[in-house]
């Protein structure tokens, strides 16, 4: 588990991080979203211990991550699969990694395995693919078979394979009982793959929770409702109105805010409309995304910085 409490980081004037508390579960996928500034990097860099907390505190399974004995076994990494030297064999880098951290040889077999590099693993990283770079950091965090896993942006760079295989190994960790955190600019790929949602904007915290209930409570639910063509709207929307809904008319349907599915059908049958349609219509994460970050936009197009 990963408690993060009044956690706050300032880079002279800049607040990146301010007084920001969530907790990441075991056993669970936690994404952390926020638009480009929000804080993400800095406050993953913080519960790893490489960015020093102006105030506040970020603890993995009850203690300071820095203060861990075992750290490549307590949490496995990536924040920057670039890091690793352009002119190293991945499984140099990797055997390296190993021994200096006394974790048995045979690890980095699996992991390359694992995460399908196997046979690119004695070519130097410098003449690897984007998505390569990211498989093989995803195989350095793993090499310690970690009870924590922080992945910033783990599938930038990946094809759609790679970010379905990137899927089902979290899921699968998480499955298995590791807390795995992880960044993601892509709202959809974090709506699979995600079982809870840390939102930051500006450094604060906008939303955290299971993804439904965030996205319940940041979008407004509609209904989808398509008359019978022999069946006049008036009736049903002066109903709706009267039941303290909304509708609005879209094409040849209307759709309504402020009333659930078995409302309005009942108040079609009390009508006399003949419903063609009724359909609840749930938004996405990237709608709740949206709504939820509109006023913490740092950078937006057209170059303004608000
Ligand atoms: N070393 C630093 N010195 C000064 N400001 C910094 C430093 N590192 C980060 N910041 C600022 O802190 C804020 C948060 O940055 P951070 O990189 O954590 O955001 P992020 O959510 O990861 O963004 P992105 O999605 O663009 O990677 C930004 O405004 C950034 O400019």
């Amino acid at each position: 588990m990963i408690e993060v409490e009044g956690l706050t980081k300032t880079y002279g004037e800049k607040v990146a991080v301010q007084d920001l508390s969530f907790v990441a579960r075991t056993g669970r996928v936690t994404g952390l979203l926020g638009p480009n500034g929000a804080g993400k990097s800095t406050t993953m860099r913080m519960i790893l211990g490489l960015h020093r907390a102006t105030s506040g505190s970020a603890l993995v399974d009850g203690r300071a991550f820095v203060d861990s004995p075992a750290p490549m076994t307590a949490v496995g990494a990536m924040l920057d699969a670039h890091a690793v030297h352009p002119g190293r064999t991945a499984r140099n880098y990797l055997d390296a990694l190993a021994a200096t951290h006394h974790l048995p040889a045979r690890r980095v077999d699996e992991v390359l395995e694992l995460t399908g590099m196997t046979e690119p693993s004695r070519r130097r990283v410098g003449t690897f693919s984007l998505g390569m770079v990211q498989r093989l950091g995803i195989a350095a965090a793993l090499l310690g078979s970690p009870h924590t896993l922080v992945l910033d942006e783990p599938v930038n760079g990946l094809d759609p394979d790679g970010v379905h295989w990137v899927r089902e190994l979290v899921r699968s960790l998480a499955a298995a009982g590791t807390t795995v955190l992880l960044s993601s600019h892509l709202m959809s790929e974090m709506a699979q793959t995600a079982d809870d949602v840390v939102v930051l904007g500006r450094g604060r915290l906008v939303a955290a929770g299971a993804i439904a209930d965030v996205v319940a409570a940041a979008t407004a639910s509609s209904v989808r409702v398509r008359l019978a063509t022999e069946s006049p709207a008036e009736p049903l929307t002066a109903a709706v109105t009267a039941a303290g809904g909304t509708t609005s008319a879209t094409g040849d349907a209307l759709v309504v805010t402020g009333l659930d599915s078995e409302q309005i059908g009942h108040l079609a049958a009390r009508t006399g409309s003949v419903l063609a349609e009724l359909t609840p219509q749930s938004a996405s994460l990237e709608d709740a995304f949206f709504e939820l970050t509109k006023d913490s936009i740092e950078y937006t197009t057209g170059g303004t910085t608000s």
